[in-house]
């Protein structure tokens, strides 16, 4: 068993106005607290849509909760004239935690190359915000069996220019496209696998320090009935939940499952 803690981050992705975040939040710390979880077993991060952000922050600091939050992306431009983009000051003054970045939506309906994605890592980086990097193969590429050196790729790609030290902490999403919000999961041991050949390429750029210590995360269509054989392998450290984190009991319920694990 590693020594990494276990992270289960629910992405909102474009769900709940401010005021259902509130109110899923609280049902979620309730949940917590009433299935005796507490951040000395996992950590729990929401991440809802940006104009949520200020009223989770008020209810978590407010009531002291354990939880954290971030934020579904980041520009990778300084504060000026971006219409429409978020600087990553902004985000660290609404203290979050953490930001996704290169979710594979955004990087098929916002054509975010990995070029781009490694700005935004280092954007965050710059603002102390731990990124959830995100990488994944599309159906077509597992079915080719080229879905492993595709993904370590992008891993490669959106994490260039960095060296050990800058990327200490950050937090590695393995999320297959073809499973996100389909239903369909990949099995235990495809989610073994890519995390495996992850911690090695982590091992072989940049040290054993950092491989051992980085968390990487599966995401697509984890339930509370799949995420304890999902997290059978010792290298992933946890779960990136899309449509399962929307309901706070539910999300609650599945952090509880993947404890038990
Ligand atoms: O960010 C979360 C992932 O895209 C997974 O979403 P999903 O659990 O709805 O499949």
């Amino acid at each position: 068993m590693s020594d990494r803690t276990l992270l289960l981050a629910g992405n909102w992705k474009m769900n709940h106005d401010h005021l259902e975040a509130i109110s899923s939040v609280q049902k979620l710390a309730w949940a917590l607290e009433d299935a005796k979880l507490d951040g000395t077993q996992c950590d729990v991060v929401v991440i809802p849509p940006f104009t949520d952000i200020r009223s989770v922050q008020t209810l978590i600091q407010g009531d002291k909760l354990w939880l954290t939050y971030g934020a579904q992306d980041v520009s990778q431009y300084e504060p000026g004239a971006h219409t429409g983009e978020i600087a990553a000051s902004f985000l660290s003054r609404l203290g979050c935690t953490y930001v996704v970045i290169g979710h594979s939506e955004r990087r098929a309906n916002n054509h975010e190359t990995n070029d781009v994605v490694a700005a935004k890592v280092k954007a965050a980086l710059a603002q102390g915000i731990t990124p959830i990097l995100c990488i994944g193969e599309s159906l077509e590429q597992r079915q080719e069996k080229t879905h492993v050196d595709f993904t370590l790729t992008q891993l490669e790609e959106s994490l260039s220019g960095f060296d050990s030290a800058a990327l200490e902490g950050i937090v590695i999403a393995y999320e297959p496209v073809w499973a996100i919000g389909t239903g369909e999961t990949a099995t235990a041991d495809d989610a073994a696998e890519m995390a495996a050949a992850i911690r090695a390429h982590l091992e072989e750029k940049y040290g054993s320090a950092l491989a051992s210590s980085t968390r990487i995360l599966y995401g697509g269509s984890v339930k509370t009935d799949n995420v304890a054989e999902i997290l059978a392998s010792d290298d992933v450290d946890g779960a990136l939940v899309g449509g399962a984190s929307l309901n706070g009991p539910d999300f609650a319920a599945l952090c509880k499952a993947a404890v038990a694990k």
